[in-house]
């Protein structure tokens, strides 16, 4: 199965009552492992988490801490793209050249790498 697919397949387990946003997030690690995740909202609106977050929690429970690959899957008609927190979560375990897939309900792909979603990023690197 694609990662594409591994992100679809768990999107509808969203928990996103108050956006009605599902979103689905797939992570294959440089081990081989894939880890998904979905976003899970909160009564206390900012307290929600991306499925991008859950995706890498879950990545970093199972012993990996680097990531080759991820894809996105949202409720629109155009591919979503991780916001700017996961954007920073998502470079702390990836390189620049590496690539987010994000796909739309409508089967939009869209394609970019880490280090086009968050030019100039502040990474492990600076902490050297
Ligand atoms: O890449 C994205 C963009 C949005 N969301 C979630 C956050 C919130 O629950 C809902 C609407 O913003 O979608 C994600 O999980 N990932
Ligand atoms: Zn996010």
């Amino acid at each position: 199965m694609s990662l594409l697919d591994e992100a679809k397949k768990v999107q509808s387990k969203a928990y996103a009552p108050y956006s009605n946003f599902q979103v689905g997030a797939a992570i294959r690690a440089d081990s081989g492992a894939i880890y998904t995740g979905v976003n899970v909202e909160n009564a206390a609106y900012p307290e929600g988490t991306c499925a991008e977050a859950g995706a890498i929690a879950a990545m970093v429970l199972g012993g990996d801490t680097r990531i080759a690959e991820v894809a996105v899957i949202g409720d629109s008609d155009d591919p979503v793209p991780p916001c700017g927190g996961c954007r920073q979560k998502i470079r702390e375990f990836a390189g620049p050249e590496v690539k987010v897939s994000m796909l739309s309900r409508t089967g939009k792909l869209l394609t970019m790498t880490v280090g086009e979603l968050l030019p100039g990023a502040f990474t492990p690197d600076h902490m050297e």
